[in-house]
């Protein structure tokens, strides 16, 4: 569903992707995991063409990197991105608006994301978890196939953070793809099939989870591989 060969990237001279290849798969939930400043947020940034590769070649739904294709994608990145002066329901109205999504779409999402009651409450004076599910919910609004959220744990109660999960594994179930960048290794080894560790700007390790680390041993594999990464660049 997205695939990416040979990406390269650098910001005022210094290399942050060296080479990306990174193949995510339909009906499978998958891990982007790297350390701080790795380009887990970068790659995805040039997935939704918010920034153009240096070098290299994205393509999306199997076929060449496309405008139009975004429209089959919702996708959370950089945290959230919110009108502060609008309500939840009102927020997702201009998105819906845009989307051309129904009334009844915007009630289901609100459900969805547990925030069906904060009427008119507006989203600047939001918790923290409460605006990471918005975000959730204006990327969820467009039904659409793929999902792409980038740590969209941060600030979510456990409670929200079960709830995410299964609504992920749901739509995963149904045939849906999801992408999903965390730092939350326990979390990442309940929700995710397959990994993508990336290390010194290259995919270090991808493919399925179980094939990576025996179950309780993904921090341990995760420090190895990316720490032997960046000390042999
Ligand atoms: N617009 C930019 N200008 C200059 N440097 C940038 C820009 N965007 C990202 N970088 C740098 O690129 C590197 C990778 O950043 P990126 O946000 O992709 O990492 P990340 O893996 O998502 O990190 P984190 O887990 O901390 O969110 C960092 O060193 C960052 O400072």
């Amino acid at each position: 569903m997205v695939s990416c060969r040979g990406l390269t990237k650098s910001y005022t001279g210094r290399p942050v992707l060296d080479g990306l290849d990174m193949d995510i798969l339909p009906g499978r939930v998958h891990g982007f995991l790297g350390r701080n400043g790795a380009g887990k947020s970068t790659t995805i940034r040039m997935v939704l063409g918010l920034e153009q590769p240096d070098a290299g070649h994205i393509s999306l739904f199997g076929r060449p990197w496309e405008r139009g294709a975004l429209d089959r994608i919702g996708a959370s990145v950089d945290g959230p991105a919110l009108y502060g002066h609008l309500s939840a329901r009102d927020n997702l109205t201009v998105h819906a608006r845009l989307l051309g999504c129904s009334r009844s779409r915007i009630d289901e999402v609100l459900g969805l994301v547990g925030l069906e009651g904060t009427g008119r409450k507006r989203a600047r004076s939001f918790s923290t978890g409460m605006k990471m599910r918005l975000t959730l919910a204006v990327a969820l609004l467009g039904e659409p196939e793929v999902l792409i959220l980038d740590e969209p744990q941060n600030g979510l109660d456990p409670q929200g953070i079960v709830e995410l999960r299964m609504l992920l594994r749901d739509h995963a179930a149904a045939g849906g793809t999801v992408l999903v960048s965390s730092h939350q290794l326990g979390e990442v080894s309940r929700l995710v099939d397959d990994i993508t560790v990336l290390a010194a700007g290259r995919c270090q390790w991808s493919g399925p989870l179980e094939d990576f680390a025996p179950v309780g041993m993904l921090e341990e594999r995760f420090l190895e591989l990316t720490m032997t990464a960046e000390a042999s660049r």
